[in-house]
Protein backbone atom coordinates (compact mmCIF):
# COMPACT_ATOMS: atom_id res chain seq x y z
CA UNK A 1 0.00 0.00 0.00
CA UNK A 2 1.30 3.77 -0.90
CA UNK A 3 1.16 6.36 1.20
CA UNK A 4 0.47 9.75 -0.44
CA UNK A 5 0.68 13.17 1.70
CA UNK A 6 -1.26 16.13 -0.03
CA UNK A 7 0.21 19.52 1.04
CA UNK A 8 -2.92 21.86 0.34
CA UNK A 9 -6.38 20.80 0.96
CA UNK A 10 -7.82 23.52 -1.54
CA UNK A 11 -10.11 22.63 -4.10
CA UNK A 12 -7.91 20.42 -6.06
CA UNK A 13 -5.88 19.40 -3.50
CA UNK A 14 -8.65 17.60 -2.22
CA UNK A 15 -10.38 16.39 -5.34
CA UNK A 16 -6.52 14.90 -6.20
CA UNK A 17 -6.93 13.15 -2.90
CA UNK A 18 -10.24 11.66 -3.37
CA UNK A 19 -8.59 10.35 -6.72
CA UNK A 20 -5.61 8.65 -4.58
CA UNK A 21 -7.60 7.48 -2.40
CA UNK A 22 -9.54 5.98 -5.20
CA UNK A 23 -6.65 4.61 -6.16
CA UNK A 24 -5.97 2.51 -3.37
CA UNK A 25 -3.47 4.93 -1.24
CA UNK A 26 -3.53 5.53 2.43
CA UNK A 27 -3.86 9.73 1.69
CA UNK A 28 -2.87 12.54 4.55
CA UNK A 29 -4.16 15.69 4.08
CA UNK A 30 -2.32 18.27 5.41
CA UNK A 31 -4.05 21.78 5.83
CA UNK A 32 -3.13 24.70 8.09
CA UNK A 33 -6.50 25.84 9.17
CA UNK A 34 -7.89 23.53 12.00
CA UNK A 35 -11.50 23.66 10.16
CA UNK A 36 -10.56 22.03 7.43
CA UNK A 37 -8.31 19.35 9.20
CA UNK A 38 -11.15 18.55 11.50
CA UNK A 39 -14.13 18.62 8.72
CA UNK A 40 -11.82 15.59 6.33
CA UNK A 41 -10.29 13.57 9.61
CA UNK A 42 -13.47 13.72 11.19
CA UNK A 43 -16.32 14.08 8.76
CA UNK A 44 -14.93 13.36 5.53
CA UNK A 45 -16.08 16.60 4.22
CA UNK A 46 -13.79 19.71 3.25
CA UNK A 47 -16.68 22.39 3.40
CA UNK A 48 -14.33 25.11 2.72
CA UNK A 49 -12.72 24.35 0.13
CA UNK A 50 -15.09 21.37 -1.84
CA UNK A 51 -18.12 21.29 -0.41
CA UNK A 52 -19.94 19.31 -3.36
CA UNK A 53 -18.35 16.21 -2.18
CA UNK A 54 -20.45 15.25 0.65
CA UNK A 55 -18.41 12.16 2.06
CA UNK A 56 -14.64 11.94 1.43
CA UNK A 57 -13.15 8.12 1.08
CA UNK A 58 -12.40 6.40 4.53
CA UNK A 59 -8.73 6.29 3.08
CA UNK A 60 -8.26 9.49 3.52
CA UNK A 61 -7.11 11.78 6.63
CA UNK A 62 -5.92 14.81 7.49
CA UNK A 63 -4.01 16.26 10.00
CA UNK A 64 -2.40 19.82 10.99
CA UNK A 65 0.81 18.34 12.15
CA UNK A 66 3.50 18.85 9.63
CA UNK A 67 5.69 15.83 11.01
CA UNK A 68 3.16 13.44 10.70
CA UNK A 69 1.68 14.27 7.79
CA UNK A 70 4.80 13.39 5.81
CA UNK A 71 6.79 10.80 8.12
CA UNK A 72 5.61 7.87 6.31
CA UNK A 73 5.27 9.35 2.96
CA UNK A 74 5.93 7.66 -0.32
CA UNK A 75 5.12 10.13 -2.33
CA UNK A 76 4.10 13.85 -0.97
CA UNK A 77 1.59 16.35 -3.62
CA UNK A 78 1.91 19.75 -3.38
CA UNK A 79 -1.01 21.88 -4.13
CA UNK A 80 -0.50 25.17 -2.61
CA UNK A 81 -1.61 28.67 -3.88
CA UNK A 82 1.81 29.34 -5.92
CA UNK A 83 2.70 32.50 -4.48
CA UNK A 84 3.00 30.79 -1.14
CA UNK A 85 4.77 27.58 -2.09
CA UNK A 86 7.68 28.88 -0.98
CA UNK A 87 6.95 29.80 2.61
CA UNK A 88 5.01 27.13 2.96
CA UNK A 89 7.23 24.07 2.09
CA UNK A 90 10.31 25.68 3.92
CA UNK A 91 8.63 24.23 6.89
CA UNK A 92 8.88 20.19 5.51
CA UNK A 93 12.36 20.48 4.02
CA UNK A 94 14.30 18.43 6.99
CA UNK A 95 10.61 16.15 7.20
CA UNK A 96 9.88 14.79 3.75
CA UNK A 97 11.86 11.23 3.94
CA UNK A 98 14.66 11.35 1.31
CA UNK A 99 13.09 7.75 -0.59
CA UNK A 100 10.01 10.25 -1.00
CA UNK A 101 9.18 11.41 -4.57
CA UNK A 102 7.63 15.09 -4.73
CA UNK A 103 5.13 16.15 -7.50
CA UNK A 104 3.32 19.59 -7.74
CA UNK A 105 -0.13 20.22 -8.89
CA UNK A 106 0.47 24.18 -9.24
CA UNK A 107 -0.08 26.35 -12.38
CA UNK A 108 1.64 29.18 -11.50
CA UNK A 109 4.87 31.59 -11.73
CA UNK A 110 6.35 33.18 -8.45
CA UNK A 111 5.95 36.74 -9.00
CA UNK A 112 8.84 38.17 -6.67
CA UNK A 113 11.74 35.75 -8.53
CA UNK A 114 9.84 34.51 -12.40
CA UNK A 115 10.79 31.23 -10.97
CA UNK A 116 8.54 27.78 -12.28
CA UNK A 117 7.25 25.91 -9.58
CA UNK A 118 9.38 23.07 -10.82
CA UNK A 119 12.41 25.51 -9.37
CA UNK A 120 10.52 27.00 -6.08
CA UNK A 121 9.75 23.07 -4.75
CA UNK A 122 13.05 21.17 -5.97
CA UNK A 123 15.26 24.84 -4.29
CA UNK A 124 13.18 24.93 -1.23
CA UNK A 125 12.96 21.06 -0.53
CA UNK A 126 16.96 20.83 -1.93
CA UNK A 127 15.59 17.86 -4.24
CA UNK A 128 16.96 15.87 -6.93
CA UNK A 129 15.27 16.61 -9.90
CA UNK A 130 14.67 12.94 -10.21
CA UNK A 131 12.33 12.94 -7.37
CA UNK A 132 10.17 15.95 -8.74
CA UNK A 133 7.34 15.61 -10.79
CA UNK A 134 4.87 18.22 -12.00
CA UNK A 135 1.27 16.93 -13.00
CA UNK A 136 -0.50 19.39 -15.39
CA UNK A 137 -3.58 18.85 -17.38
CA UNK A 138 -7.39 19.82 -18.32
CA UNK A 139 -8.25 19.08 -14.54
CA UNK A 140 -11.32 21.14 -13.28
CA UNK A 141 -11.11 20.21 -9.92
CA UNK A 142 -15.50 20.20 -8.87
CA UNK A 143 -15.53 17.75 -12.50
CA UNK A 144 -13.09 15.35 -11.34
CA UNK A 145 -14.58 15.16 -7.62
CA UNK A 146 -17.51 14.13 -9.26
CA UNK A 147 -15.54 11.45 -10.51
CA UNK A 148 -16.54 12.59 -14.04
CA UNK A 149 -13.61 10.99 -16.66
CA UNK A 150 -10.58 13.13 -17.33
CA UNK A 151 -6.75 12.55 -17.94
CA UNK A 152 -3.80 14.17 -16.87
CA UNK A 153 0.23 14.47 -17.76
CA UNK A 154 2.68 13.60 -14.75
CA UNK A 155 6.36 14.66 -16.44
CA UNK A 156 9.59 13.82 -14.55
CA UNK A 157 13.16 13.18 -15.72
CA UNK A 158 13.16 9.82 -14.77
CA UNK A 159 10.24 8.43 -16.45
CA UNK A 160 10.01 5.04 -13.75
CA UNK A 161 9.29 7.54 -11.40
CA UNK A 162 6.92 9.68 -13.55
CA UNK A 163 4.75 5.85 -14.15
CA UNK A 164 5.20 5.29 -10.47
CA UNK A 165 3.37 8.44 -9.72
CA UNK A 166 1.13 7.99 -12.25
CA UNK A 167 0.01 4.60 -11.43
CA UNK A 168 -0.83 6.00 -7.87
CA UNK A 169 -3.48 8.31 -9.55
CA UNK A 170 -4.75 6.10 -12.27
CA UNK A 171 -8.59 4.94 -11.64
CA UNK A 172 -11.51 3.82 -13.59
CA UNK A 173 -12.48 7.68 -14.04
CA UNK A 174 -8.85 9.14 -14.03
CA UNK A 175 -5.59 8.45 -16.14
CA UNK A 176 -2.10 9.83 -16.26
CA UNK A 177 -0.17 10.11 -19.31
CA UNK A 178 3.77 10.44 -18.49
CA UNK A 179 6.72 12.46 -20.21
CA UNK A 180 10.01 13.84 -18.94
CA UNK A 181 8.92 17.25 -20.34
CA UNK A 182 8.83 19.25 -16.41
CA UNK A 183 9.55 22.68 -18.13
CA UNK A 184 7.06 22.12 -20.88
CA UNK A 185 4.13 21.05 -18.28
CA UNK A 186 5.15 24.23 -15.68
CA UNK A 187 4.91 26.71 -18.37
CA UNK A 188 1.47 25.30 -20.30
CA UNK A 189 -0.03 25.06 -16.72
CA UNK A 190 0.91 29.03 -15.70
CA UNK A 191 0.69 30.62 -18.79
CA UNK A 192 -3.15 28.90 -19.47
CA UNK A 193 -3.93 30.94 -16.58
CA UNK A 194 -3.56 34.05 -18.04
CA UNK A 195 -4.77 33.40 -21.11
CA UNK A 196 -8.42 32.32 -19.57
CA UNK A 197 -8.23 35.50 -17.84
CA UNK A 198 -7.90 37.34 -21.12
CA UNK A 199 -10.64 34.79 -22.72
CA UNK A 200 -12.80 35.63 -19.58
CA UNK A 201 -13.02 39.27 -19.87
CA UNK A 202 -13.73 39.01 -23.50
CA UNK A 203 -16.50 36.92 -22.48
CA UNK A 204 -17.68 38.70 -19.20
CA UNK A 205 -18.00 41.81 -21.62
CA UNK A 206 -20.34 40.45 -23.80
CA UNK A 207 -17.74 39.06 -27.30
CA UNK A 208 -18.66 35.66 -28.44
CA UNK A 209 -17.12 32.52 -29.83
CA UNK A 210 -14.70 33.97 -32.36
CA UNK A 211 -13.05 36.63 -29.49
CA UNK A 212 -12.48 33.66 -27.90
CA UNK A 213 -10.97 31.16 -30.10
CA UNK A 214 -8.79 34.33 -30.92
CA UNK A 215 -7.52 35.24 -27.78
CA UNK A 216 -7.00 31.29 -27.20
CA UNK A 217 -5.05 30.69 -30.52
CA UNK A 218 -2.70 33.85 -30.41
CA UNK A 219 -2.20 32.69 -26.65
CA UNK A 220 -1.20 29.33 -27.45
CA UNK A 221 1.13 30.59 -29.73
CA UNK A 222 2.65 33.10 -27.41
CA UNK A 223 3.37 30.13 -24.92
CA UNK A 224 4.41 27.90 -27.36
CA UNK A 225 7.01 30.76 -27.74
CA UNK A 226 7.76 31.64 -24.48
CA UNK A 227 7.97 27.81 -23.59
CA UNK A 228 10.37 26.72 -26.30
CA UNK A 229 12.40 29.28 -25.40
CA UNK A 230 12.99 28.18 -21.60
CA UNK A 231 13.58 24.71 -22.80
CA UNK A 232 10.11 22.98 -23.46
CA UNK A 233 9.46 20.37 -26.18
CA UNK A 234 7.15 21.58 -28.48
CA UNK A 235 5.17 18.60 -28.89
CA UNK A 236 3.68 19.19 -25.40
CA UNK A 237 1.63 22.79 -26.38
CA UNK A 238 -0.45 20.27 -28.68
CA UNK A 239 -1.35 17.89 -25.99
CA UNK A 240 -3.72 17.56 -22.63
CA UNK A 241 -1.16 19.85 -20.77
CA UNK A 242 -1.38 22.44 -23.14
CA UNK A 243 -4.18 22.53 -25.90
CA UNK A 244 -6.04 20.48 -23.13
CA UNK A 245 -6.14 22.82 -20.93
CA UNK A 246 -6.60 25.45 -22.24
CA UNK A 247 -9.61 24.26 -23.77
CA UNK A 248 -11.25 23.35 -20.46
CA UNK A 249 -10.25 26.35 -18.46
CA UNK A 250 -11.11 28.82 -21.12
CA UNK A 251 -14.67 27.45 -21.66
CA UNK A 252 -15.99 26.98 -18.18
CA UNK A 253 -16.93 29.19 -15.81
CA UNK A 254 -15.70 26.16 -13.16
CA UNK A 255 -12.47 28.33 -13.79
CA UNK A 256 -11.32 30.43 -11.40
CA UNK A 257 -8.95 32.48 -13.84
CA UNK A 258 -12.12 32.54 -16.40
CA UNK A 259 -14.54 33.87 -13.51
CA UNK A 260 -11.94 36.46 -12.48
CA UNK A 261 -11.85 37.62 -15.92
CA UNK A 262 -15.21 37.78 -16.55
CA UNK A 263 -15.77 39.98 -13.90
CA UNK A 264 -13.52 41.85 -14.94
CA UNK A 265 -15.01 42.34 -18.59
CA UNK A 266 -18.77 42.86 -16.66
CA UNK A 267 -16.85 45.84 -14.96
CA UNK A 268 -15.65 44.34 -11.51
CA UNK A 269 -12.52 46.31 -10.33
CA UNK A 270 -9.60 43.86 -9.77
CA UNK A 271 -9.92 44.43 -5.47
CA UNK A 272 -14.15 43.68 -6.40
CA UNK A 273 -13.09 40.74 -8.76
CA UNK A 274 -10.83 39.69 -6.19
CA UNK A 275 -12.91 39.45 -2.89
CA UNK A 276 -15.88 37.38 -5.02
CA UNK A 277 -13.29 34.83 -6.13
CA UNK A 278 -14.17 31.55 -5.26
CA UNK A 279 -10.23 29.93 -4.59
CA UNK A 280 -7.05 31.21 -6.04
CA UNK A 281 -6.71 32.97 -9.62
CA UNK A 282 -3.35 31.98 -10.23
CA UNK A 283 -3.28 34.04 -13.73
CA UNK A 284 -3.50 37.47 -11.70
CA UNK A 285 0.05 37.45 -10.05
CA UNK A 286 1.62 34.62 -12.73
CA UNK A 287 0.74 37.47 -15.84
CA UNK A 288 3.45 40.18 -14.70
CA UNK A 289 5.75 37.38 -14.11
CA UNK A 290 5.31 36.66 -17.54
CA UNK A 291 5.65 39.84 -19.20
CA UNK A 292 9.23 39.44 -17.00
CA UNK A 293 10.18 35.70 -18.46
CA UNK A 294 9.47 37.19 -21.70
CA UNK A 295 11.82 39.82 -21.50
CA UNK A 296 14.29 37.51 -19.94
CA UNK A 297 13.83 34.96 -23.15
CA UNK A 298 13.76 38.12 -25.84
CA UNK A 299 10.05 36.54 -26.82
CA UNK A 300 6.92 38.98 -27.03
CA UNK A 301 3.95 38.79 -24.86
CA UNK A 302 1.53 40.86 -26.02
CA UNK A 303 -1.40 39.04 -24.24
CA UNK A 304 0.45 38.76 -21.11
CA UNK A 305 1.63 42.55 -21.19
CA UNK A 306 -2.08 43.86 -22.32
CA UNK A 307 -3.58 41.53 -19.33
CA UNK A 308 -0.69 43.37 -17.27
CA UNK A 309 -2.11 46.39 -18.54
CA UNK A 310 -5.83 45.38 -17.17
CA UNK A 311 -4.53 44.43 -13.83
CA UNK A 312 -2.07 47.35 -13.29
CA UNK A 313 -4.01 50.29 -15.05
CA UNK A 314 -7.40 48.80 -15.58
CA UNK A 315 -7.73 49.40 -19.01
CA UNK A 316 -11.09 48.04 -21.09
CA UNK A 317 -11.36 44.76 -22.68
CA UNK A 318 -11.47 46.60 -25.75
CA UNK A 319 -8.27 48.48 -24.85
CA UNK A 320 -7.01 44.78 -24.16
CA UNK A 321 -8.08 43.56 -27.01
CA UNK A 322 -6.72 46.44 -29.19
CA UNK A 323 -3.22 46.04 -27.91
CA UNK A 324 -3.48 42.20 -28.45
CA UNK A 325 -3.99 43.21 -32.13
CA UNK A 326 -1.23 45.72 -32.29
CA UNK A 327 -0.10 47.92 -35.30
CA UNK A 328 0.46 47.19 -38.86
CA UNK A 329 0.12 44.20 -40.80
CA UNK A 330 2.28 40.68 -39.41
CA UNK A 331 2.55 36.73 -40.44
CA UNK A 332 0.72 34.66 -37.85
N1 LIG B 1 -8.93 23.92 -8.81
C1 LIG B 1 -8.56 23.36 -9.93
O1 LIG B 1 -9.42 22.98 -10.73
C2 LIG B 1 -7.12 23.17 -10.26
C3 LIG B 1 -6.11 23.84 -9.59
N2 LIG B 1 -4.82 23.65 -9.95
C4 LIG B 1 -3.73 24.34 -9.28
O2 LIG B 1 -3.52 23.74 -8.00
C5 LIG B 1 -3.08 24.71 -7.05
C6 LIG B 1 -4.00 24.68 -5.84
O3 LIG B 1 -5.29 24.95 -6.33
P1 LIG B 1 -6.60 24.76 -5.45
O4 LIG B 1 -6.45 23.67 -4.48
O5 LIG B 1 -7.72 24.64 -6.39
O6 LIG B 1 -6.64 26.20 -4.76
P2 LIG B 1 -7.51 26.75 -3.54
O7 LIG B 1 -7.59 28.22 -3.71
O8 LIG B 1 -8.76 25.99 -3.43
O9 LIG B 1 -6.57 26.41 -2.33
C7 LIG B 1 -5.30 26.98 -2.19
C8 LIG B 1 -4.54 26.17 -1.20
O10 LIG B 1 -3.32 26.85 -0.86
C9 LIG B 1 -3.22 26.91 0.55
N3 LIG B 1 -2.41 28.02 1.02
C10 LIG B 1 -2.50 29.32 0.67
N4 LIG B 1 -1.57 30.03 1.34
C11 LIG B 1 -0.89 29.16 2.13
C12 LIG B 1 0.19 29.27 3.05
N5 LIG B 1 0.77 30.45 3.31
N6 LIG B 1 0.62 28.15 3.67
C13 LIG B 1 0.04 26.97 3.43
N7 LIG B 1 -0.98 26.80 2.57
C14 LIG B 1 -1.44 27.87 1.93
C15 LIG B 1 -4.67 27.07 0.98
O11 LIG B 1 -4.79 26.83 2.36
P3 LIG B 1 -6.11 27.39 3.14
O12 LIG B 1 -7.25 26.60 2.64
O13 LIG B 1 -5.76 27.14 4.55
O14 LIG B 1 -6.21 28.85 2.77
C16 LIG B 1 -5.32 26.01 0.11
O15 LIG B 1 -5.10 24.72 0.60
C17 LIG B 1 -3.09 26.05 -7.81
O16 LIG B 1 -1.80 26.35 -8.23
C18 LIG B 1 -3.99 25.80 -9.01
O17 LIG B 1 -3.64 26.59 -10.13
C19 LIG B 1 -4.49 22.78 -10.94
C20 LIG B 1 -5.45 22.08 -11.60
C21 LIG B 1 -6.84 22.21 -11.32
O1 LIG C 1 -6.24 24.46 -13.96
C1 LIG C 1 -7.44 24.28 -13.96
C2 LIG C 1 -8.09 23.30 -14.85
O2 LIG C 1 -7.17 22.48 -15.48
C3 LIG C 1 -8.30 25.05 -13.06
O3 LIG C 1 -8.31 26.35 -13.44
P1 LIG C 1 -8.57 27.50 -12.38
O4 LIG C 1 -7.38 27.55 -11.47
O5 LIG C 1 -8.73 28.72 -13.23
O6 LIG C 1 -9.83 27.17 -11.63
Amino acid sequence: MTNVTVLGAGAWGTAFGQVLADAGNNVTMWAIEPEIVEGIRDHHHNGVRLPSVKVLPSNMTATGDRAEAVANADIVIVAIAAQFARVALVEFKDLIPETALVASLMKGIERTTGKRMDEVVMETLDLPADRFAAISGPNLSKQIADREPAATVVACENLDNARKIAAACTTDYFRAFVTRDVIGLEMCGSLKNVVALAVGMARGAGYGENTAAMIETRGLAELTALGEAAGADPKTFAGLAGVGDLIATCGSPLSRNYTFGSNLGKGLSVEEATKVSNGVAEGVPTTDAVVALGKQYGVPTPLATAMSHVLSDGISCAQMLSELFGEGISEE
